[in-house]
């Protein structure tokens, strides 16, 4: 196990791949940790030298001093980066990550080759909607939201055909702490970064599930048209976590855009 401590605040991370490969960060979503990338390193063969983490209320990962913003979360990335003595890595932010991806980004360009920016938007659904959603927690839990959240991080055909797993990923949600998710809740009810999309200048992939419940095609599509120069993808049978459902889909378009843009 590998933990780092940032803003005073305990974090869990893991790095594989080769010395010297590309590095490549994951920055994961709402109410996952990082193991929802394993299939995506194995369908990378070893061929870039992989970060990843678990944001703050997540996983293994402390808390820390809430509230906390986008801000907070990318200074958090940017942190991590530093700790491990990378420069400037190629971003891959799946929904709440593809924020922070954009707030890295924003914040230090010079950090970020290149974006993967899956299933995420420059801004994701309404503050109402946020609110409603902290309020539930502070209700019911996470186990009231779970079978609501399943149905948009997973396509039908996953959830008709993958009944174990999809008990396991729930399980991984409703594990989350629930002030960590409410607090990632806030970041994201608070974060609207669609003045920063115009200022990207790095090489940008946004990718989405074709049955994507929570950032729609036609937002992350949307994402894409306003970042210069930026491509967009889509990907059959997948919902909100393609890396979990089609993670061979997902590598295939990321290898794609590497390459066409020189950066493997
Ligand atoms: O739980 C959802 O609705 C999916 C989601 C939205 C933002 C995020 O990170 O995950």
């Amino acid at each position: 196990m590998q933990a780092v401590t940032i803003d005073g605040t305990p974090m869990h991370y893991a790095v594989d791949g080769p010395e010297g490969a590309p590095v490549l960060v994951f920055a994961n979503s709402l109410g996952t940790d990082f193991r929802i990338w394993d299939r995506v390193l194995a369908q990378l063969g070893g061929r870039f030298r992989t970060v990843r983490y678990d944001k703050r209320g997540h996983g293994l990962s402390d808390l820390g001093t809430a509230p906390f913003d986008m801000a907070r979360l990318g200074a958090d990335l940017e942190a991590l980066l530093d700790h491990l003595g990378i420069e400037s890595a190629l971003v891959c932010g799946l929904s709440i990550g593809g924020l922070i991806a954009q707030q890295l980004v924003r914040d230090n360009p010079s950090r970020v080759r290149a974006l993967v920016l899956c299933d995420t938007a420059a801004k994701i659904g309404t503050p109402e909607m946020w609110q409603a959603r902290i309020d539930a927690i502070a209700k019911g839990g996470l186990e009231g939201l779970a079978d609501a959240v399943m149905e948009r991080w997973f396509a039908p055909v996953f959830r008709a055909t993958r009944p174990d797993e999809l008990a396991l990923w729930r399980n991984m949600l409703v594990r989350t702490p629930a002030e960590g998710y409410a607090w990632a809740c806030a970041a994201i009810r608070d974060a609207d970064l669609t003045a920063d999309a115009a200022r990207i200048a790095v090489p940008t992939l946004a990718v989405c599930g074709a049955d994507d419940g929570a950032t729609t095609p036609e937002t992350v599509r949307a994402l894409a048209a306003g970042i210069p120069g930026a491509i967009y993808r889509e990907i059959p049978d997948a919902g909100h976590l393609p890396c979990v459902e089609q993670p061979d889909a997902l590598v295939g378009h990321m290898l794609g855009f590497f390459r066409e843009n020189g950066l493997v």
